[in-house]
């Protein structure tokens, strides 16, 4: 077994709907973004899948989200927890002409020191 991880950043603004405190006023971060992919197999190159691969296609989501304001993309409140499951979702969506390749985890930090995970 394989695994290897992409991450990528991209910066948005949001604001936390009926949240009770600061994160309830428009802001901003970089967000960090790491997708985690696993598989039984390497090709010819010892590749699981090109690192630029995934990494192509989280720019093609990110960008989607790259200096927006996120509650106006999301259809839910933007939380760490959210975004990581949209960009699983989008990514799942993408690597399903790669049926050898899992999807383990989409990982989004909004700090240095906060992430949320998303995994089916
Ligand atoms: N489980 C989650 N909790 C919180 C989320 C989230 O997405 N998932 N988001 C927020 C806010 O967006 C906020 O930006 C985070 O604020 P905070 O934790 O206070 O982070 P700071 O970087 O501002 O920390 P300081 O120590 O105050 O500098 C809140 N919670
Ligand atoms: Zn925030």
């Amino acid at each position: 077994m394989f695994k290897i991880s992409v991450s990528t950043t991209f910066d948005a603004a949001h604001f936390l709907k009926d949240y009770d405190g600061k994160c309830a006023n428009l802001h901003g971060h970089t967000w960090r973004v790491e997708a985690e992919v696993e598989g039984q197999t390497t090709n010819d190159l010892g590749l699981l899948i090109d690192f630029g691969m995934i990494k192509d296609y989280l720019k093609d989501i990110t960008s989607r989200l790259d200096h927006k304001l996120l509650n106006d993309v999301l259809q839910v409140n933007p939380t760490a927890e959210n975004i990581a499951r949209y960009i699983f979702k989008e990514l799942k969506a993408k690597l399903i002409v790669y049926p050898e390749i899992k999807l383990c985890s989409v990982k989004v930090w909004e700090s240095p020191n906060n992430a949320a995970t998303y995994m089916e």
